[in-house]
């Protein structure tokens, strides 16, 4: 399959990108704080950004600030823990928070688990932990098993499965919620949603596309209610600096129309 076959043709200046991170705009890597996202699709996110008048956000499972820091020196609309922190394109930040006893509750116990399990950590997101097993897949079961116990005692939590994770968040929140709320603002509403991404946390976003009859993009292996599909991160990679270059040559054509006019 070429990607020119899997993917409609896109009205670049018409649509509102939603970019996931984590294994579609970056490979996975072995622990979090390793992953990086190439310095030539950031500055094609950046174009991407700029044709489409602001109009695209990082929708992801990391904080906003680990979003800002991956993407910089793009730093515009992005949701984070998955959906429980928004910044809208005013910079305005809508939240989702856990009471701060019940944040450090369940940091310390969760921090005090997962000791037992070795190659296994907790990343504490403020609102949200994810307990990673890839160092310990051994223990896929023991994790989930844990999460679980969780959230049967807190039912303002609920599970998150991901990639050798597993995910606690607040209830309310998921990366349909946040697409659902960007695109009742400018400089979204009225545009055409493009969402990829590559998980079970993305799964919610390309439901919340699919209705507004929007364009989703499934990256890898794995069922999907995504209409698209892409192999993995290089093709992304590829099918951004594509559109990018399309970009280019339709802002070349419209200057020499406008030239020939005069
Ligand atoms: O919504 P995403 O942008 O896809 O983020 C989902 C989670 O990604 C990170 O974990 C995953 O990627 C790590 C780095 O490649 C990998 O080591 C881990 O096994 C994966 O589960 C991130 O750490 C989480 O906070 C995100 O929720």
């Amino acid at each position: 399959m070429t990607l020119s076959d899997s993917i409609p043709p896109i009205m670049l200046a018409d649509t509102a990108w939603f970019f996931d991170v984590d294994g579609t705009l970056a490979g996975i890597e072995t622990r979090p704080e390793w992953v990086t996202i190439p310095a030539n699709i950031k500055e094609a996110l950046c174009k991407l950004s700029d044709a489409a008048n602001g109009a695209l956000a990082l929708v992801s499972g990391r904080p906003i600030a680990e979003l800002d820091t991956l993407s910089a020196p793009l730093r515009g609309p992005a949701a984070g823990v998955h959906g429980a922190k928004r910044r809208d394109a005013r910079g305005d930040l809508h939240r989702v928070a856990l009471s701060a006893p019940l944040a450090a509750a369940l940091a310390q116990e969760l921090k005090q688990a997962i000791t037992a399990f070795d190659g296994c950590h907790v990343e504490e997101k403020g609102v949200a932990f994810a307990l990673h097993y890839r160092q310990g897949p051994q223990h896929q079961e023991s994790i989930l098993a844990l999460a679980q116990d969780v959230v049967t005692r807190y039912p303002e939590l609920v599970l998150q499965p991901g990639k050798c994770v597993v995910e606690l968040k607040p209830a309310c929140v998921d990366k349909g919620a946040a697409i659902a709320a960007f695109m009742q603002e400018a400089p979204f509403a009225g545009r055409t949603p493009l969402f990829i991404g590559d998980d079970l946390t993305d799964e919610a976003g390309f439901k919340q596309v699919n209705a507004l009859r929007g364009i989703t993009i499934k990256v890898g292996p794995g069922n999907s209610v995504a209409r698209y599909h892409l192999d993995d991160v290089d093709q992304v990679h590829q099918w951004i600096l594509t559109l990018v270059e399309k970009q280019k040559n339709q802002s070349i054509k419209t200057k020499k129309s406008v030239g020939e006019g005069l």
